[in-house]
């Protein structure tokens, strides 16, 4: 028999590397236990992972809104396992045929490169890349021009009308977010040399990839210090956003234009459209009836990230 499930989580690959007090690195790790515990008992037959790439695994010399992955393979960037993902090959491309199907444009990837953005809420979640079979959905969150909000609640709507026709346990989850701006180049106005790497920047060499991410890691420990001029994290914006998901009115953010986004909640809260696209699978699965709540919401500059987790889980008698 189906059964349903929805877990989002922020992620942030500074974990570990540029860390808040002692106090709220402990609440987050128990609101990220609290989801381990919660998906293990669920024991899900097949998750749907919605997440988006950093110029590790779509640059723009092909650059869909959205693309679902029949194999994938994480690269392993700061400190998150390399390898493979368990992905059923035939159940993704029955995915992408029904997506295609409700007349939501899906690409299809049969060699998928995915960064942090999958890889660390798979180990957070399940403690491996494999562990359960996944379906890989890669939205496009950071290369402009980006999908709409109303585009990425139509990629969730069609997926989750697929996954209830599995008669399986299916986990949807989403990845990223919420307001947060950590330092991503632009093409707009980018050097010939960033340019390229933004165009054709595949598999950087060790050197390389230290370098990018220890950058990474200065601008953080900077912007915790109050020092720096990227984006302040916005707590109004990011409660807003979850209380919208809680009271499911996902139709509601139609009207969300991708230019608000930066400017109220930085450049990358683009990638709260993983959790709507998840809380829309969510319910179009269960025909809506379901209930969302959210344990733990903090903004962490160490983590450059409004961090927040939130569950989803089926109620039969919600209207
Ligand atoms: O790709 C990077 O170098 C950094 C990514 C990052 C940093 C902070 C929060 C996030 O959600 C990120 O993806
Ligand atoms: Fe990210």
């Amino acid at each position: 028999m189906s059964s349903m499930k929805l877990q989002c989580l922020s992620h942030t690959p500074l974990m570990g590397l540029v860390d808040p007090d002692e106090a709220t690195v402990r609440s987050a790790m128990q609101a990220l236990r609290t989801l381990k515990e919660d998906l293990e008992t669920f024991d899900p037959e097949l998750i749907f992972l919605f997440a988006p790439d950093h110029y590790n695994g779509f640059f723009y010399d092909l650059m869909p809104s959205f693309c679902i992955g029949a194999a994938a393979s994480s690269i392993g960037d700061y400190g998150c396992r390399s390898g493979p993902l368990n992905v059923p090959g035939n159940l993704a491309i029955e995915c992408v045929k029904a997506v295609q199907a409700a007349e939501v444009d899906c690409a299809v990837s049969f060699r998928m490169q995915v960064d942090h953005g999958f890889a660390q809420p798979l180990e957070l979640l399940t403690g491996a890349l494999d562990r359960y079979p996944v379906i890989p959905v890669f939205i496009n969150s950071l290369a402009a021009p980006l999908p709409s909000f109303k585009r990425a609640r139509l990629l969730g709507n069609a997926v989750g009308l697929y996954a209830a026709t599995l008669g399986r346990r299916v986990l949807f989850m989403g990845s990223g977010g919420l307001s947060h701006n950590p330092p991503a180049p632009s093409l707009a106005g980018a050097t010939p040399e960033v340019a390229e790497r933004l165009i054709a920047g595949r598999n950087l060499s060790a050197e390389q990839r230290n370098a990018r991410q220890q950058r990474t890691i200065d601008v953080a420990r900077e912007f915790a210090g109050g020092g720096s001029t990227l984006h302040p994290l916005n707590p109004a914006w990011d409660k807003d956003f979850l209380e919208r998901l809680k009271q499911r009115d996902l139709i509601g953010f139609d009207k969300v234009e991708n230019a608000q986004i930066g400017l109220a909640a930085g450049e990358s809260a683009h990638e709260v459209k993983t959790w709507l696209a998840a809380n829309a699978a969510m319910a179009a699965a269960t025909g809506g009836r379901y209930v969302v709540r959210s344990d733990y919401y903090a903004p962490i500059p160490e983590w450059i990230a409004g961090f927040s987790t939130l569950q989803g889980d089926e109620q039969a008698d919600y209207g």
